[in-house]
């Protein structure tokens, strides 16, 4: 659906060139971020995402970006009354309350990639892991997980959408600050997931440690595209072998999520 041309004739054209044609799903919830001077155009926005998409129940206005550790954004209800959801993405479904945890979207086709590398009997841990979209695909593929999150509020989700998929015997959640992960885990693993967020990209030395010589990290980072072959370098000094790399979106003008796939 084009949510600018649904609108035409409702808000001026003039004005119309300021809102984005994108916006997120999640479940049956439709999360637009309205620009600052658009706020009197918000019941013809959400008006249109209804009218216009008949499984969608709930419209968010995202007020703020993610912020703080939990990557939260302020949402605010435009239309419908719930942010609780479950969302469907290749066949596994999670449970997502939108104002409480972290869900993005648009990772759909990325942890889809990654899960189709895990071997059944492989060992795997995802620090990081919300509400689990990198956590449940590894365990439907016959790895035993263990799963790390701060956030209580996600590890409930993630426990529930274990249980929705069938697989609360493969992943055993941690609730707590990864940065713990050296004390608390003393294993090692086949591969690590790590859908580092921003910032925090010093988690891969952490983590390095607990994945055996052979295994394989899947490091996410946040960067502009010309830090990229110092980076590649830098993995290499660090003694990984750089198996592959991708942009997996971006995130702010020149910014972009990319995925290192990394053998130790
Ligand atoms: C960018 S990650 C991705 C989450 C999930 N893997 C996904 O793709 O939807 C954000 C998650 O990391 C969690 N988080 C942030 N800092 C953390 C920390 N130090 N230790 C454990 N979890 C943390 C947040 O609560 C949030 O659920």
């Amino acid at each position: 659906m084009s949510l600018k041309t649904e609108l035409q004739g409702k808000i001026p054209g003039s004005e119309l060139e300021k809102l984005s044609d994108r916006f997120d799903i999640i479940g049956d919830i439709a999360i637009v971020a309205i620009p600052s001077g658009m706020e009197r155009y918000k019941p013809e926005i959400s008006g249109a995402i209804m009218g216009g998409m008949h499984n969608i129940r709930t419209v968010l206005n995202k007020v703020s970006k993610l912020e703080g550790d939990r990557r939260v954004a302020d949402l605010e209800i435009l239309a419908g009354d719930s942010t609780e959801t479950i969302h469907r993405e290749y066949g596994f479904v999670y449970s997502i309350d939108l104002k409480k945890v972290f869900f993005n979207a648009r990772l759909g086709f990325e942890r889809k990639r990654i899960a189709s590398q895990v071997k059944s009997g492989e060992s795997v841990l995802v620090p990081f892991a919300g509400v689990g979209p990198f956590a449940i695909p590894p365990a439907a593929a016959g790895a035993t997980v263990v799963a790390v999150e701060m956030n209580p509020f996600a590890c409930t989700s993630l426990r529930q959408s274990c249980e929705l998929n069938k697989v609360e015997d493969r992943v055993r959640i941690i609730n707590a600050d990864a940065a713990h992960i050296p004390e608390m885990i003393r294993c090692k693993f086949d591969r690590a997931i790590i859908p580092t967020p921003y910032g925090m990209d010093h988690f891969l030395e952490a983590v390095s440690p607990l994945v055996r010589k052979g295994g394989h990290l899947h490091f996410y980072t946040f960067k502009v595209k010309e830090q990229i072959p110092k980076l590649v370098k830098r993995y290499e000094n660090m003694g990984f072998e750089v198996e592959s790399y991708r942009r997996c979106g971006n995130v702010a003008p020149g910014v972009s999520r990319w995925a290192f796939d990394l053998k130790k």
